[in-house]
């Protein structure tokens, strides 16, 4: 009997993708330092997350995510018979990760668009690109569910207040805040030499300059995303996250989405969603043994 088994894993192209997903939430997770988020330093402006929480929950959409990509080799093709099929995968992915948080809504924003984007991913492996991805995406967002519960949520009720486009609209879109805010910024501060924790923050803070954050608005409403979207775009023109004028700015804001209780879960969220698609894009999707 052997202590070490030395053969190399196979592993599926679902499971593959399961874990670039769940690797993005993860890393999301631990970057810091986020203004009002959970990190590594804390809780930011919650009071029911945790980092340890926000790993666990990570953990337990890994077959949620495995599962959305195989119903996309299922399938095949864009469709409703895929898109009811994801429905009801995210739908028990949410009831999962209720389980392991005992109630608390640690991704609910997550399941969707990471969700879509590693269905997205598997229909297509030689097309790999992030506009590629996410318009095969949002076709897929496009399509109505017809078994989709329409609850009342937070995301619902600051669209009727304010008229705010949410995170359906954002995936609809073909997500717009991570291809024309998140990867650009992500790349563009990778290229000047910022380092890699500086360029996530930076490709965070890119996308909350102009993201209709739901979770901020129902908690801190325009006064909050106001604060939101111009502390972050203050960040950005003193340098970014790599700058100490930035750094302050920063820290600033951090304090005033604090003091507001605002905290930027969709952009979060999105940040996961930019880093899960540049992750494709460098390395591609690999089958076979890892
Ligand atoms: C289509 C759905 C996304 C439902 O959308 P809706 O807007 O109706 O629902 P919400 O319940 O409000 O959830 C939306 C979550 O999306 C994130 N988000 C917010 N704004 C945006 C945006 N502009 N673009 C993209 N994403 C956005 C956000 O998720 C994160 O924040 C959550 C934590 O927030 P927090 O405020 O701390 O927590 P709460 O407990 O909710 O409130 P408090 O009491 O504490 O204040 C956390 O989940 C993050 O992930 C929004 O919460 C979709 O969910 C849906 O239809 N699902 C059904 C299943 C399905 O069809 N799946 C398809 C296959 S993938
Ligand atoms: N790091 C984080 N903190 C709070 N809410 C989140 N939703 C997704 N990621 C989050």
């Amino acid at each position: 009997m052997h202590a070490l088994n030395l053969q190399p894993k196979t592993i599926t192209l679902a499971e593959r993708l399961a874990d670039l997903a769940v690797d993005a939430l993860i890393d999301e997770a631990d970057l810091s330092p986020k203004p009002a988020l959970v990190d590594r330093r804390g809780n930011g402006a919650h009071t029911d997350l945790h980092l340890g929480l926000m790993h666990a929950s990570a953990l337990a959409l890994w077959p949620a995510f495995k599962e959305m990509a195989e119903a996309a080799l299922e399938f095949g093709a864009i469709g409703l018979p895929l898109r009811e099929a994801i429905g009801r995968i995210g739908r028990e992915g949410e009831q999962a990760m209720l389980a392991t948080t005992s109630g608390v809504n640690t991704h609910r924003g997550a399941i969707w668009a990471l969700g879509l984007l590693v269905t997205a991913a598997a229909l297509d492996t030689k097309s790999t690109s992030a506009g590629a991805v996410t318009l095969r995406a949002a076709r897929l967002a496009l399509l109505d569910d017809r078994y989709a519960p329409r609850p009342l949520s937070h995301g619902a009720q600051v669209a009727q207040r304010y008229g705010a486009r949410g995170a359906r609209e954002e995936a609809q879109l073909g997500f717009p805040s991570v291809v024309q805010r998140g990867l650009p910024q992500l790349k563009r501060s990778r290229a000047a030499g910022h380092g890699e924790q500086n360029a996530r923050l930076d490709g965070l803070l890119a996308i909350m300059t102009d993201l209709a954050d739901t979770c901020v608005l129902y908690r801190a409403g325009e006064p909050g995303l106001h604060a939101m979207q111009h502390g972050a775009q203050a960040v950005l023109d003193a340098g970014g996250s790599a700058s100490l004028t930035g750094r302050r700015r920063l820290h600033e804001l951090d304090q005033q989405l604090i003091a507001l209780n605002a905290s930027p879960g969709g952009a979060a969220d999105l940040l996961a969603a930019t880093l899960l698609l540049d992750r494709i894009e460098r390395d591609g999707i690999f089958q076979g043994a890892f």
